[in-house]
């Protein structure tokens, strides 16, 4: 992988170097503790710190290069080059430097505010079906073929992320389904990426804190299919699969210059359009029609959102000309992704669903999925999460108001900010929706919250723990604890017995 350092520069404008250039970088790093002997080092300008004053650590562990975007103290061994936009170089010379990993595989990638990491475990379960070889990419982890990697984010910034394509390109895969966040493609994450075929899901309310406005963040959605749409060596066939029921599918039709393939339940021009929906507490039933004629599928998965997510798979799988039969057997197959609508039996004679929903619709998807097959009272425990779009707080107080009978207020990942103070938030959306017949209590402790929940429940209750979903942890203030909704569920309904 190793690169000579002037052709990397013939990639940077507006450049200035200072020291030898005549050096061969074998390693790129953006995080000093990651640098390794003859390492080009970027310092970037991040949210908590500055990665130029990580420059002379760079060094001491074998940095040779460093890109900046102002001076910095080095040895007179180490080349120091200054450009006006670190990150925009950054985004140049890391695909070239891993040899742009994408052109050796089909890249699936899906935008969206709500269902990609469902659709992307959908769309892996069929093309391994297929008996093709995949990678994803997403918010609960990596995945190289059968291998495992620990994530930190839904999409990986650009070095992390060619590294890791460049990795499966080597494993031999054949596909890559990633999830593209609003906040990678905003931010230039994924650069240098070539993909086959986009995904749009779905667009509502959530991250306003990063993008501000809604237009910015349609906007930002909207790259995916501007990068779908520009000319590329390798990729010939692309398609931009579209939800034609979500708002803003118009906008990002008009973005996707290359085929297109759209899905709806109620959109009647769709390509792909589900009917005769049925929803239980175990699956989702429906027919999907579309150019083949009409399908009947029975899923593992249920709610109406999963039938969108279902449909985006199928969508993406008939782009790629997997036959029919194979998607129909995967997807009735696929079972429930870790914490989405994952029901927690420990023997209770009542519901127990954790959800990740952590934005007002994909709250009100999950609340009104149980509230349609609960026998009894829909008992609600969520909260939000701190150092995030504040404005969605007191929408999802008045959603669980509007759905459940009990709502338990708690702390989602209050991370910097005080619990009690974005309780409040919620509070406030609670008490103007709540009904007569429905209470609510707020508990700053998602553990008490959730034995409270428990204990309350009755035969029959459908108890939703929603906002954490996956997450094994909580991110407080001054630390981060072992925190994990499932195991909790199970330990406090042992301690019942
Ligand atoms: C706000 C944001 O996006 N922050 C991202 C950013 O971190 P940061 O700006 O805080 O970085 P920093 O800690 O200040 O460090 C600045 C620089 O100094 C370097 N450094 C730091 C310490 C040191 O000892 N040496 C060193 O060199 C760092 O490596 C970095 O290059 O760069 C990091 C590395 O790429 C990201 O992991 C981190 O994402 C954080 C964890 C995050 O929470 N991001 C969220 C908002 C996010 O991106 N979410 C989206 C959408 C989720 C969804 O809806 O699905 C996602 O794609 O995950
Ligand atoms: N198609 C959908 N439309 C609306 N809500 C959905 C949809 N699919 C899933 N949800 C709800 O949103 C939650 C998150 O789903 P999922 O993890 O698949 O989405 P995501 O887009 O990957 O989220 P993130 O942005 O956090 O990565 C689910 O737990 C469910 O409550
Ligand atoms: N990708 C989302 C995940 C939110 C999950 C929720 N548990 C929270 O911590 O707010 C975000 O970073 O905003
Ligand atoms: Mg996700």
């Amino acid at each position: 992988m190793a690169k000579y350092l002037p052709d990397l520069l013939a990639l940077i404008t507006s450049v200035e170097t200072r020291g030898n250039r005549s050096v061969t970088i074998e390693n790129i790093a953006y995080d000093s503790r990651k640098v390794s002997p003859n390492s080009l080092f970027i310092c970037l300008k991040g949210g908590s710190v500055d990665g130029h004053d990580f420059a002379a650590a760079a060094v001491e562990k074998g940095a040779v290069a460093i890109l900046a975007e102002r001076e910095v103290d080095l040895p007179p061994h180490v080349t120091l080059i200054i450009t006006a936009n670190v990150r925009l170089a950054m985004q140049n010379i890391v695909p070239y430097f891993f040899d742009y990993p994408s052109r050796e595989m089909r890249m699936i990638g899906i935008t969206g505010t709500n269902g990609k990491t469902t659709t992307t475990y959908l769309i892996r379960s069929i093309l391994q079906e297929a008996g093709y070889r995949v990678g994803l990419i997403g918010t609960i982890q990596t995945m190289i073929g059968e291998q495992v990697l620990p994530v930190k984010n839904t999409t990986p910034d650009v070095l992390d992320l060619q590294e890791t394509l460049r990795k499966m390109a080597d494993a031999k895969l054949d596909y890559v389904v990633m999830e593209v966040s609003s906040h990678a493609l905003s931010l230039g994450r994924v650069a240098g990426c070539e993909f086959d075929v986009g995904i749009f899901s779905n667009l509502t309310q959530d991250h306003l804190d990063f993008h501000q406005t809604f237009d910015n963040y349609i906007q930002a959605k909207a790259k995916l299919f501007d990068m779908l749409s520009q000319p590329v060596q390798n990729k010939q066939r692309k398609t931009a699969v579209i939800n034609l029921d979500a708002v803003a599918a118009d906008i990002m039709l008009k973005h996707a210059d290359c085929p297109t393939l759209t899905y709806a339940i109620e959109n009647q021009d769709a390509d792909l359009k589900a009917s005769q929906i049925d929803i239980t507490s175990k699956g989702a039933n429906f027919v999907i029609l579309g150019s083949f004629g009409e399908q009947r599928l029975s899923l593992k998965i249920t709610g109406d959102f999963n039938v969108y997510n279902a449909m985006a798979a199928i969508g993406a799988a008939l782009a790629e000309d997997v036959p029919l039969a194979t998607i129909v057997r995967a997807i009735e197959n696929a079972n429930s992704v870790p914490g989405r609508f994952e029901l927690v039996d420990a023997g209770q004679p009542f519901s127990v669903i954790v959800d990740y929903a952590h934005t007002p619709d994909g709250l009100e998807n999950v609340l009104q999925t149980a509230r349609r097959f609960a026998q009894r009272r829909v008992i609600a425990v969520f909260g939000c999460g701190g150092d995030r779009d504040r404005t969605k707080r007191p929408i999802m107080g008045r959603l669980a108001a509007k759905y459940a009978e009990v709502i338990i207020a708690t702390s989602d990942n209050p991370r910097s900010e005080d619990p009690s103070a974005i309780l409040r938030e919620i509070e406030a959306g609670i008490r103007d929706a709540i009904r007569p017949d429905a209470c609510y209590e707020v508990i700053v402790d998602r553990r008490e919250a959730i034995a409270k929940a428990l204990s309350a429940a009755q035969p029959d209750d459908v108890v939703v723990i929603a906002g954490k979903g996956h997450e094994t942890y909580q991110v407080l203030k001054d630390k981060v604890i072992d925190f994990d909704d499932r195991a909790v569920v199970r330990e406090i309904i042992r301690e019942m017995e």
